[in-house]
């Protein structure tokens, strides 16, 4: 795999039809999940279809650290011998989750209830996210967090014990409720969080399929303390994330057609489903089934041209990191795109609705961005240089837009792409993609 610290480039000829099948690789929140709660839980967890990217090997890495013994069986496959919610020992370092703010704010959760200390640090991009919106909440259970203004790194000192908290949630984040529901593992009592628009429940049903009594309603989730979790099989689905991408492909280039196979449905995760359907994409969900507590299913999609239209902020959450490529679609459609409520994309690993408009505006395309989203005015894509600012998503994105450039589109910056998505170039190039990476010159 790609070190994320050589600089790599990739140059998208223009045209090619996606046609084909394809699986992506498996889920990102799904597999550092099953790291976390096989290595909180007494017994053997197997984990199938792993996400062999840097976020989540960062994620095991980090609990290899503390003392879980966790096998690679494959590259996609792992066996996590589970020590239990007291289990975890001090590590001998500073745990690095490099680009990953799912790894740093959900184990700032379960590392806060610990009786050790522990520091977590991380790359450029993620020492720039903000954090305060776990530390607070965690300082209310009583955790001793210092933070640089609120930013990583985090060192975080052992405490005797936390108190169960009702909390209100300003954003819909998954990765702030589940930290404070893995808080809420060691706390006295009832924790709960609420959130204004459902986030993904990835935590919530897993944790249940690890035997913790939990009550997950729309946008409340809710557990008491002191539970123990009993190791499982995980079967993790291909990302819908990543799918995403191909989805694009797909929906930008009449004729093509392209099958995506085992992609998880969830739907807390399925708003690109209803963006790209409602600008005209043909989409259809194959032979639907469950991948142990998931859904998932085989997707079909037809490209038939799209239409500019006002993104519904309703589905904004079930979206949030499938934007940068609606905003491609946006670019590709007839008439306009409004966007709006997503100012979470600001605070992603760039500022996403900046570097998407920054980026389309220098392929030719009239886009304008707004406090919390953008509007776009879809056109002929033009060849040009995009500075991905070392965002996995804008670089894949943008990828794809080369299959309706005039001109080659030159994207810098995506050694990026292999912490969530390693293998996407082969990927991309068997179903179309005229996509040729480079050592960046
Ligand atoms: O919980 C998770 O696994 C994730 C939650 C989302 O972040 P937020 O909770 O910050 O919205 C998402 O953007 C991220 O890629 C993965
Ligand atoms: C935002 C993302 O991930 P994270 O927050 O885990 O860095 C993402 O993968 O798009």
């Amino acid at each position: 795999m790609t070190p994320a610290s050589e600089r790599f480039d990739w140059t998208v000829s223009p045209g090619g039809k996606p046609a084909g099948q394809v699986r992506v690789p498996g889920d990102k929140s799904i597999s550092h999940r099953s790291v976390m709660l096989g290595s909180l839980a007494t017994g053997r967890t197997d984990v199938t279809g792993f996400l062999d990217g840097e976020d989540c090997l960062c994620t095991m890495k980090a609990f290899q650290a503390m003392g879980v013994s966790i096998e690679r069986l494959s590259d996609t496959s792992l066996r996590v011998d589970g020590v239990g919610l007291h289990g975890l020992t001090a590590p001998a370092h500073d745990l690095d989750l490099g680009n990953s703010g799912t790894s740093m704010r959900l184990m700032s959760g379960l590392l806060a209830a610990q009786k050790f200390p522990s520091t977590l640090v991380g790359d450029a991009s993620l020492s720039r996210r903000p954090m305060r919106r776990v530390i607070d909440p965690l300082a209310r259970m009583g955790a001793h967090i210092d933070s640089q203004d609120g930013k990583a790194p985090l060192h975080i000192r052992p405490v005797a014990g936390l108190q169960g908290i009702a909390h209100a949630s300003k954003v819909a984040s998954a990765q702030v409720k589940s930290c404070i529901l893995l808080a809420g593992l060691y706390a006295q009592g009832e924790t709960s969080v609420t959130e204004p628009e459902a986030s993904r429940d990835h935590t919530e049903r897993m944790l249940q399929a690890f035997g913790v009594q939990l009550e997950a309603s729309h946008g409340r989730a809710a557990l008491r303390g002191g539970q123990q979790l009993v190791g499982t099989a995980i079967p993790v689905p291909a990302d819908i994330s990543s799918a995403a991408f191909f989805m694009l492909a797909a929906a930008i280039v009449p004729g093509s057609e392209i099958v995506l196979r085992d992609v998880g449905i969830n739907p807390t995760r399925t708003g690109v489903i209803d963006i790209l359907r409602a600008m005209g994409a043909e989409i259809e969900l194959l032979d639907p089934r469950t991948f142990g507590g998931e859904p998932v299913s085989d997707i079909r999609v037809r490209g038939r041209g799209l239409r500019g239209i006002a993104v519904d902020p309703a589905l904004v959450a079930s979206a949030i990191d499938e934007f940068p490529a609606v905003f491609v679609a946006a670019a590709c459609a007839e008439g306009e795109t409004l966007i709006s409520g997503a100012e979470e994309l600001r605070v992603k690993e760039s500022d996403r609705i900046q570097t998407m408009v920054d980026g389309l505006v220098s392929l030719g395309i009239d886009a304008v961005a707004t406090p919390d989203g953008a509007r776009i005015r879809g056109g002929q894509l033009r060849g040009g240089e995009i500075n991905s600012h070392g965002d996995h998503r804008v670089a894949m994105s943008f990828a794809m837009g080369a299959l309706r450039s005039s001109g080659p589109i030159r994207i810098l910056d995506v050694a990026n792409v292999n912490t969530s998505f390693p293998r996407f170039a082969e990927k991309a190039q068997a179903m179309g993609l005229a996509i040729a990476p480079h050592r960046a010159t």
